[in-house]
């Protein structure tokens, strides 16, 4: 944990720094507001301990000032007895708390372990990465973080594969409703008549087959979380039902009158042009408008290539340990390679690029050869004809793959017509694997 503490009395804030420095933290310090928020622009602080009163500066701008340049630095002010109610002012505008000087380090210290244990529970999740090195991402991650407690619709928009799930779980996690398990349902994979069953659920007798009541995914998700995901490809009847649902927050269950009060929070995603589908009457404007309280536009990876070094280290590191293979070298070749890819299949593809990589490594080397995708060098096509088709190719079977070979959202992609993409399949014999 590193901690900056401001105060422009010179023995106050050595002293505090000796203290925090004695627990294991690394501590710097600053004399006034001007100088702390110069090293804030600078380093990484988990934590800054400031004074409300102090020359250039004061407290309150220099909370104003830490908050802007990172959201997610705690804040803790310092003040003497004529000023709590500052203080007070101050935690309104997003101080963590405060402590009067003088007060035992003792207290000052569970503070510290209080919030050292909090930010160790944001950043639980080992599996994933949850921070980047890309402005848009890092937006992203920043207003999930800020809306995960405020019990707003979320609709999140991205390619396949550019971790909307990872996201989902991450808004659930961060927010209030973290103790009810978080539900989700795949609205592409479930025909119309099911899909009502599984959100709506049953009474016993409702059609042939019901045969005991079951209650439906809005019902198990109260006092939770609810994630419809691919809701681009819920049908209109569908869509009426779950508009009034959300208007009412009450449901039936199929084949029963009585009226069930529920309270979930809502996230939604699709990977197609949602836009596009309201223009094409194939998506409600009603129902858009109330799932989209907050719309989250998930950069694609190609669009945040500053972040696929680090995916890489991290998924080899990941490939190690469940292959249980040690890797102490990456081709240079197969480097620049994987920077400069163009992952229409985003982080999923870039995740199973790695592990087939691992796998296929011998003597601890990740080579170029072991690439599948045809990546030959430029010496080997005869021609540009042929370089350009086996480019198209390689392009039109990742998108397909990156889809799970559906064609209209393949074609969508592709933004070429699904007629013109069964050519391409037929041409190129492009096979599901
Ligand atoms: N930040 C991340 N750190 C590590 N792995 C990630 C991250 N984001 C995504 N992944 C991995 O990439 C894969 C795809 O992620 P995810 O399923 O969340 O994508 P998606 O956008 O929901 O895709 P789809 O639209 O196809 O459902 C998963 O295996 C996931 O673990």
């Amino acid at each position: 944990m590193n901690i900056l503490v401001v105060d422009d009395e010179k023995n106050y804030r050595e002293t505090l720094k000796i203290i925090l420095e004695d627990e294991g933290y690394n501590v710097h310090e600053a004399k006034d507001g001007e100088e702390a928020l110069f090293k804030v622009k600078n380093n990484e602080y988990h934590i800054v301990f400031s004074d409300l009163k102090m020359p250039k500066m004061d407290g309150m701008e220099l909370l104003r000032g830490i908050k802007s340049v990172n959201e997610s630095t705690k804040v803790i002010i310092i003040t003497g007895y004529g000023t709590i109610e500052n203080a007070v002012c101050a935690m309104k505008r997003g101080a963590e708390t405060y402590f009067i000087k003088g007060c035992s380090p003792k207290k000052i210290i569970e503070e510290i372990k209080s919030i050292e244990k909090n930010l160790r529970n944001e950043n639980i999740d080992n599996n994933h990465i949850l921070k980047s090195k890309n402005k848009t991402f890092n937006d992203v991650l920043r207003i999930c973080k800020k809306t995960a407690d405020r019990n707003v619709n979320i609709l999140l928009l991205g390619e396949s594969g550019v971790g909307k799930d990872v996201l989902v779980n991450y808004i659930h996690n961060n927010s209030n409703r973290k103790e009810g398990k978080l539900r989700a349902v795949n609205c592409n994979s479930f025909s119309e008549n099911l899909i009502e069953s599984e959100l709506f659920g049953y009474h016993k007798g409702a059609f042939t087959g019901a045969l005991k009541d079951r209650i439906g995914k809005f019902e198990a998700a109260h006092g939770s979380t609810l994630f419809l995901d691919e809701i681009g490809d819920l049908g209109l009847n569908t869509q009426v039902k779950i508009l009034r649902t959300l208007e009412n927050k009450e449901i039936e269950r199929i084949g029963s009158n009585e009226t069930i009060k529920v309270d979930f929070r809502l996230i939604c995603a699709t990977n197609r042009n949602i836009y596009r589908l309201i223009e094409e009457n194939k998506f409600r404007k009603d129902l858009f408008y109330r799932i989209s309280t907050i719309v989250v536009d998930i950069p694609s990876l190609r669009d945040r290539r500053e972040d696929i070094e680090d995916f890489i280290e991290f998924f080899i590191g990941k490939s190690e340990k469940n292959m249980d293979k040690t890797i102490h070298k990456v081709e240079d070749s197969l480097m620049e390679f994987l920077l400069n890819y163009n992952y229409p299949g985003n982080i999923r593809e870039l995740k199973n690029i790695i592990e087939r990589l691992v796998v296929l490594s011998e003597d601890g080397i990740m080579r170029k050869r072991d690439i599948s995708i045809r990546e030959r060098s430029i010496e080997e096509y005869k021609s540009l004809k042929e370089y350009r088709k086996n480019l198209e190719q390689e392009y039109i079977t990742g998108v397909l793959k990156a889809h799970d070979y559906n064609v209209a959202y393949a074609a969508e992609k592709l933004n070429i017509s699904k007629r013109q993409l069964f050519n391409k399949i037929k041409e190129y014999n492009i096979v599901r694997k």
